[in-house]
């Protein structure tokens, strides 16, 4: 018999009241939310707010004190090897090794991610087409710039093909040009299926490419709700109540 349709977006992570202390002090507070296939949410908040811990927590580097994480319906805190295959991070400080060259960082990052042989030499020349890595393949990452560098965790990132991308400040350091090619990659891999989770402090980069934005302060979640397309005078007088007056109790938009 066929299965009945489903018009109901399908959730690839859920945060179910997550929590973390760190220093003594709450980072990040009784956490939810939910994000869909093909969804790309805006973390945002003032230093501090609990930006990188939560992503931390999603890529799987930072276990939540108490709640829980589902990735794809799977318990996420039980399975944790599935973020090798399920997830792409770039961090704050994408680490690189300074003595291995770009081309070497992905073939690391590839057989970490199960990818080896053909499949791994493509996925490689694939990402370092798309992210116009080719004339820096070879050089070694100690010499890279700031935004060369950033480039190339994009690339490790988002070089297994991941469901759910998880990016902490992607536009840091990156020139006009290059922040320009990053809105396009994002709405690309949204447009392919792919999740993202983005934080960043730039407005624009919200009401370019987001769909939903989730504002944090203190640790707590005070807004969840859609991004209006280049709406920045909204987004701008959400984020600003929140951020000068802390708002009042955690919201969610429709
Ligand atoms: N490695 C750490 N050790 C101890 N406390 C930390 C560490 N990293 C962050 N914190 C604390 O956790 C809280 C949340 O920090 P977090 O880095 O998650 O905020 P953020 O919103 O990403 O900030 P920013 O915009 O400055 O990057 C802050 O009080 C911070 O001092």
């Amino acid at each position: 018999m066929t299965p009945p349709i489903s018009d109901s977006p399908r959730v690839v992570l859920r945060l179910d009241r997550i929590s973390r202390r760190r220093a003594g002090r709450a980072a990040v507070q009784d956490l939810s939310l939910e994000l869909q296939a093909g969804q790309v949410m805006g973390l945002l908040g003032v230093n501090g707010a609990g930006k990188s811990t939560t992503l931390s927590m999603i890529a799987g580097a930072l276990r939540p004190d108490s709640g829980g994480i589902e990735l794809n319906g799977e318990d996420f805190l039980e399975q944790p090897e599935l973020a090798r295959t399920q997830i792409g991070w770039l961090p704050e400080r994408a680490p690189v090794w300074a003595e291995l060259s770009v081309e070497e960082h992905l073939d690391a990052h590839g057989r970490l991610r199960g990818l080896n042989g053909a499949a791994l030499r493509q996925a490689r020349s694939a990402i370092i087409e798309r992210l116009e890595l080719q004339p820096l393949a070879r050089r070694l990452a100690g010499v890279l710039s700031q935004g060369q560098r950033q480039r190339l965790g994009l690339a490790c990132a988002l070089l297994h093909r991941p469901p759910l991308l998880v990016l902490d400040e992607p536009a840091n350091a990156l020139d006009p040009v290059q922040v320009a090619a990053l809105r396009t990659l994002i709405r690309e891999q949204a447009a392919a299926g792919t999740s993202v989770i983005l934080s960043t402090h730039l407005l624009p980069e919200v009401t370019a490419v987001c769909d939903r934005v989730a504002i944090l302060h203190e640790g707590t979640l005070r807004h969840d709700g859609p991004v209006l397309a280049d709406d920045h005078a909204a987004l701008e007088k959400t984020f600003f109540g929140i951020a000068m007056n802390g708002g009042t109790a955690p919201a969610r938009a429709a």
